[in-house]
């Protein structure tokens, strides 16, 4: 069966692309370790991946973009868990965050469908049970991001559907106190950084791409109980939100005046920086 990879180096990577037939679709899962989100992604690929057999015209690498930065910009990654689809040189494909069911969607489109066998253990939220449910958008690409979510259950297979009522008020504070810790930069948002749903939004992730600072986001339009729980939690009435190792940091305006004050705020959190453990 096929698995999935450590990609070990860019010359690695590099000769894999180079030596693979133009039929050969290419799974890049870029992470970081200690992204927690990307923990799950890894079991959701390596699951999928297991429903290929080993001669199947399709490989799953796993590249972690921090250690391999060249070909993460190369492949323009802000954010982690990021997947792209990849055949004859071509990007067909990105997904951004966790979302089990469109991971699976994307590369069936492109590969065919795993075996059965293989299909059966395949956690259930790959199959039809969204994590999280979201109102629909406008239709703008953003219709589900999970990308930093973090269950409040410790199985994140068992992570609530989005509602407003299955969820106590602790169960909820429990849940947002880890999401603001996923990653040390956690930004929550209006859609997503490849598609903002508002100017507030888009103007931050360009302020963090122009700090290459590596980040992980939320999309508060895919969860309400997050939209509006985290006024409370943080106290804090708008969004985008944005948290330095679990540290409301505070909105846009905030985030421009901690930047005049120090333009080196961001160093500890830039890509061209060690990640802080
Ligand atoms: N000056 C604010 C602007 C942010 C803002 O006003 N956001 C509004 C509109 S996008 C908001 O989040 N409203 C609450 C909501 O939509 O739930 C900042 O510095 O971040």
């Amino acid at each position: 069966m096929a698995t999935l990879k450590e990609v070990e180096s860019e010359a690695g990577f590099d000769q894999l692309i180079k030596n693979a037939s133009p039929s050969t679709l290419f799974v890049l899962y870029f992470h970081t370790p200690w992204a927690a989100p990307c923990a799950q992604m890894n079991t959701i690929l390596t699951t999928l991946a297991s429903t290929y057999p080993a001669d199947a015209d399709v490989s799953f690498l796993s590249i972690n973009a921090e250690d391999l930065a060249d070909i993460s910009e190369s492949y323009d990654v802000t954010a982690v868990p990021f997947l792209v689809l990849q055949k004859g040189g071509e990007t067909l494909q990105t997904v951004s965050g966790i979302d089990p069911a469109k991971v699976r969607a994307a590369v069936e489109k492109y590969a065919g469908a795993g075996t059965a066998a293989g299909k059966n253990g395949i956690p259930p939220p790959l199959q039809a049970t969204p994590l999280q449910q979201q109102p629909q958008t406008n239709g703008a690409g953003a219709t589900k991001d999970l990308s930093s979510y973090v269950p409040k259950d410790s199985d994140p297979q068992t992570a609530p559907a989005y509602s407003s009522n299955q969820e106590s008020q602790a169960e909820l504070n429990d849940r947002l106190g880890k999401l603001v810790k996923a990653a040390p930069v956690m930004l929550f948002m209006k859609g997503t950084p490849s598609a903002p749903q508002c100017g507030f939004s888009r103007q931050l992730v360009s302020i963090l791409r122009e700090n290459q600072v590596k980040y992980g986001f939320f999309n508060i339009l895919a969860d309400n109980d997050v939209r509006e729980g985290l006024k409370v939690f943080s106290d804090w009435p708008t969004f985008p939100q944005l948290y330095t190792n679990g540290e409301l940091v505070g909105g846009l305006d905030i985030v421009r005046e901690e930047l005049e004050a120090d333009p080196d705020f961001f160093k500890p959190f830039s890509a061209a920086q060690p990640a802080p453990v």
